[in-house]
């Protein structure tokens, strides 16, 4: 388990003398053993800050790091335990591979000068087994520079494995591949790092990564944290406006709550009409309110309208993309946003009855 507490980080004036405002604000989170846990976040969010105090590259202001029950920071107790003693495996942007030496020579590379020491014959059965890993068994003895981007960063990888850490650290590893290249690394490095059930931390801006890759997500703002969730709690169930446009499409619609059942079940009033929502406790009824709904969980068909719950609108533009189509439909004083099959036969100026399913519907927590 790794458990980061309170962490507070503010970097040092910058040139013009002003403190900059803080890169982390009051962090804690548990990450527990064999879990594939991902920063996500907009640029300057804070991601790369957390990752750099847990590998010790930079100190927090203040908190607590604690790495399977040992304390590796504390501010408090004034303890800082350097980064080659903190035991974990790193990959970054940039693969840090160096060209001058061969494939074996970096991966051999943390073994000959880290911690520790390791015999000559058990150096060479580690890096192969390290090599033959990520599939690059036969690349040893080739030069770093003679390998495809990818391929230099799985040496990055098995360089940050060949010394099996329980946690590895992983900063932004697929953003310099191309988009194909990308797609097949994240599932190789999922199925990877959970096979050989170490701790991943990883970070990315990039929503898609995050979504298909983690067992859970810490989605980071101006250094706090918005919400923690797993993939599909942090899709569905999204907790505020931020976390809503930040990870996947989304339309937020405002209204006021008009009523609130005992089963938890609320009446939102639209500038189109009333639509019913699951309602958090502390939202009070006659507040002013914003409901969102995914453009995937619109309910969108031509015809006549069957349900009561079905309100009737045009669709002003549709952009076919493939696997959907993606449209606009202008109800009441909203445009809403759908995604509907390629096959459900939708035309520009066509009316359309949509339906808000309640079970699709959230409501979002007042913007800050
Ligand atoms: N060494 C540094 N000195 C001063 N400020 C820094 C330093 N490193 C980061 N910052 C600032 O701290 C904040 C958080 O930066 P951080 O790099 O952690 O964000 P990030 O979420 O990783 O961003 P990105 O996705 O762009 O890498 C930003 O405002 C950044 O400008």
């Amino acid at each position: 388990m790794l458990s980061l507490e309170n962490l507070q980080k503010t970097y040092p004036p910058t040139g013009d003398g002003e403190t900059p405002p803080p890169a982390l604000v009051d962090l804690s989170l548990e990450i527990a053993q064999g879990e594939f846990f991902t920063l996500l976040g907009p640029s300057g969010c804070g991601k790369s800050t957390t990752l750099q105090c847990i590998a010790g590259l930079e100190h927090p202001t203040s908190g607590r790091i604690i790495m399977d029950g040992r304390t590796v920071f504390c501010s408090d107790a004034n303890i800082a335990v350097p980064p080659n003693r903190r035991g974990l495996g790193m990959v970054f942007q940039s693969y840090a591979i160096w060209p001058h030496l061969t494939v074996f020579e970096n991966v051999a590379f943390p073994l000959r000068y880290g911690p520790g020491g390791t015999a000559r014959g058990d150096v060479r059965a580690r890096v192969l087994a390290a090599l033959a890993r990520v599939g690059l068994q036969d690349f040893a003895d080739r030069p770093a520079p003679y390998l495809s981007g990818g391929q230099q960063q799985r040496v990055a990888l098995a360089r940050s494995l060949v010394n099996e850490p329980s946690i590895i650290l992983l900063d932004e590893p697929l953003s310099n591949l191309d988009a194909k290249l990308r797609d097949s690394m994240r599932v190789e490095l999922r199925d990877l790092v959970k096979s050989l059930g170490i701790t991943t931390i990883y970070v990315t801006h990039d929503q898609t990564e995050a979504l298909s890759m983690s067992d859970r997500i810490a989605l980071l703002n101006k250094g706090r944290l918005v919400q923690l969730g797993t993939p599909d709690e942090i899709y569905k169930r999204p907790n505020s406006a931020f976390a809503a446009e930040f990870v996947g499409r989304s339309n937020i619609l405002k209204g006021r709550l008009t009523e609130r059942g005992a089963d938890g079940i609320g009446l939102v009033d639209l500038s189109f009409g009333r639509v019913a929502c699951p309602v958090p406790e502390n939202q009070s009824v006659g507040a002013q309110v914003e409901l969102m709904i995914r453009p995937h969980g619109v309910r969108a068909e031509n015809g006549e309208a069957a349900a009561a719950s079905r309100f009737r609108s045009t669709i002003r533009r549709i952009s076919f993309v493939g696997e959907f189509l993606d449209m606009e439909a202008e109800l009441g004083d909203e445009t809403i946003r759908i995604f509907a099959s390629p096959y459900s036969g939708f035309r520009e100026g066509d009316a359309a009855w949509l339906e808000f399913p309640q079970d699709r519907c959230v409501l979002l927590a007042e913007r800050a």
